[in-house]
């Protein structure tokens, strides 16, 4: 299948997906969020894909949602439409995806990192909403996101002033899991999504939905959900596999099931 907006490719068990948009720095349209829901679902559908890796340029994983298709609308017209509620359908997708960040990451494209599962740092990366600059504030989950992973103080620094920050600023409050050398960014980011694929897929898509978990209820709803996945976990065949093989100090070999 080939898409207008982005790459795809497989390394193994692990999808590549780059942003494909470079005169307009990957700027966020329409197009690409149809290309990106199509692309991971194909991926969330497959039973050969275990993770996959999204990433843009060496210049920008992506400068924002696209300011030209925004600029002419009214209110009515972004009402209707709901705009950019569909970018909530990328946040649903099951299987664990790495965002791996060169350059910018703008507005949307700071907010699409984020919907990923983490983000890996290329060391030239710059983070920011800017959107109060351009007389909005950030809709595709920024004000939201951003608070619950560097906290209220930055985040209102960020989203009030606009400023950028640098990959290691972004590391030190917990944006990034992690910066390396922009020309490791590929084989580190792919490195991670192979590890993760080495493990037992469902066990990977529960923990996955657990931490998700931690965003959207209360402590005591989260440890009771985790609770009732660890035990589901006893249902696995995965789960008798990996412990067998601790005890019998062998590598495990999964089944996905
Ligand atoms: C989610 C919601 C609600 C909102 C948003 O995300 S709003 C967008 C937030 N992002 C921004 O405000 C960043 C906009 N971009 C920039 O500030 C700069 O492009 C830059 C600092 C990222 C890079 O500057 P540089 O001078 O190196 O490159 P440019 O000449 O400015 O850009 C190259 C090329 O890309 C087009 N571009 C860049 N960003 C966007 C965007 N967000 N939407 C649409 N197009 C964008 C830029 O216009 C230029 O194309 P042209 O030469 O054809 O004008």
């Amino acid at each position: 299948m080939s898409y207008e907006t982005i790459l795809v490719e497989t390394r193994g068990k692990v999808g590549l997906v780059t942003l494909n948009r470079p005169k307009a720095l990957n700027a966020l349209n329409a197009q690409v969020l149809a290309d990106l829901l199509a692309a991971f679902r194909a991926f969330d559908a497959d039973p050969a894909i275990a993770a996959s890796v999204l990433t843009g340029s060496e210049k920008a994983f992506a400068a924002g949602a696209d300011i030209k298709e925004m600029q002419s609308r009214d209110y009515v017209d972004m009402y209707v439409a709901d705009a950019f509620a569909g970018w909530d359908d990328f946040a649903r997708i099951r299987k664990p995806i790495i965002a791996a960040v060169a350059g910018y990451a703008l507005g949307g494209g700071c907010e699409l990192a984020m919907m990923c599962d983490f983000i890996i740092a290329g060391d030239n990366a710059k983070f920011g909403q800017p959107e109060i600059t351009l007389g909005v504030m950030p809709g595709m989950g920024g004000s939201q996101r951003l608070t619950r992973f560097v906290g209220k103080s930055k985040a209102m620094d960020m989203v009030l002033t606009g400023r950028m920050m640098d990959a290691a600023e972004a590391e030190r409050c917990g944006l990034v899991s992690r910066v390396v050398p922009a020309d490791d960014l590929m084989a580190e980011a792919l490195t991670a999504a192979s590890r993760i694929a080495e493990f037992s897929l469902p066990a990977v898509m529960m923990a996955k939905e657990a931490v998700d978990r931690a965003y959207e209820t209360t402590l005591s709803e989260g440890l009771r959900f985790e609770r009732r996945l660890f035990h589901s976990m006893f249902a696995l065949e995965d789960q008798k596999e990996g412990m067998a093989a601790f005890v019998e100090k062998r590598p495990a070999r999964f089944l996905d099931r």
